[in-house]
């Protein structure tokens, strides 16, 4: 089970090669950012996951399925997208109506479409918003409705594209508590982000790119560690690493426990 690409490659029907030759494997429960310069090729490496693109050589596999031969709304159960911009997403005149609208396509009976609205509205914190009208909502709060409407399905991967952009601080910790619930339950979780800070308070495995190409894939202690990946990738170090960088106590440490105890006791 896992979500594998084997030397994919991808053209917009311009000819524009946007992916070139990737190969990397997502597995159950896994936690994974995607990082690197615009237009290194995340996003379309992220839309080949749950099949709104499709390669042009190579193969992509959800649980040991080609994407190439199911339909997307098919691939859509299993791995679930959240748009960076929640107004690409939500269309629904009402946050219930846009958290019930999985449930009506799929055809479940009101029991479960009920418990998983629930659930849903209850990670994203927006069970207050149930009657409003998205557009009356504050960004942030969409931002939650638009990842709610996914969570609603029993999608085992979720793709969530620039999470953070334009999230507060309440909203970025209810963020990374929905993310550690998602990981309890074993549901993997694939973020888009140029939010280094995120990165390294969050995830542990990273990907860089950079030029349609994948250039690093292992702990975000060994990328942050190397100046000529966070150059390739256009990446700027975590200031906290920067920090014991500079301070000539690490190369590798990056997270405040790891720091603090790097730090001699003066008393
Ligand atoms: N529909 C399209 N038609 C043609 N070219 C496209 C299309 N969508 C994206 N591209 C091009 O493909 C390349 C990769 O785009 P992609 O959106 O995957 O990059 P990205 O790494 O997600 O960048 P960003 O961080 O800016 O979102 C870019 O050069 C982009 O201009």
């Amino acid at each position: 089970m896992a979500i594998t690409f084997t030397n994919v490659s991808f053209a917009y029907p311009s000819g524009w090669r946007a992916v070139d030759d990737v190969s990397f494997t997502v597995r159950p429960g896994e936690r994974l950012a995607i990082v690197g310069q615009n237009g290194a090729g995340k996003t379309t490496t992220v839309k080949l996951m749950n099949g709104l693109l499709k390669p042009t050589s190579g193969t992509v596999t959800v649980d040991g399925v080609t994407t190439a031969e199911r339909t997307t709304a098919s691939i859509a159960a299993t791995v679930g997208y959240v748009f960076q911009n929640p107004d690409d997403q939500i269309f629904a005149s009402t946050v219930r109506d846009e958290l019930e609208y999985m449930p009506r396509y799929r055809k479940w009976d009101d029991a479960k479409r009920d418990e998983r609205v629930a659930r849903a509205a209850r990670l994203g914190g927006i069970e207050r918003y149930f009657d409003s009208n998205p557009n009356d909502l504050p960004l942030v709060i969409r931002k939650f409705v638009a990842i709610a409407a996914v969570l609603v399905g029993e999608c085992k991967y979720i793709v969530l594209d620039e999470p953070t952009a334009g999230l507060d601080r309440p909203g970025q910790r209810r963020l990374v508590g929905l993310i550690d619930q998602l990981e309890s339950e074993g549901v993997s979780v694939v973020t888009i982000t140029h939010d280094m800070r995120f990165v390294a308070q969050t995830f542990t495995r990273v990907i860089a790119m950079a030029n349609r190409h994948i250039i690093a894939d292992g702990d975000c202690a060994s990328l942050f560690a190397s100046d000529e990946l966070l150059r390739q990738a256009s990446i700027r170090r975590p200031e906290l690493a920067q920090l014991v960088r500079d301070l000539g106590l690490s190369d590798r440490a990056y997270r405040l426990d790891e720091i603090a105890a790097l730090i001699p006791d003066n008393r």
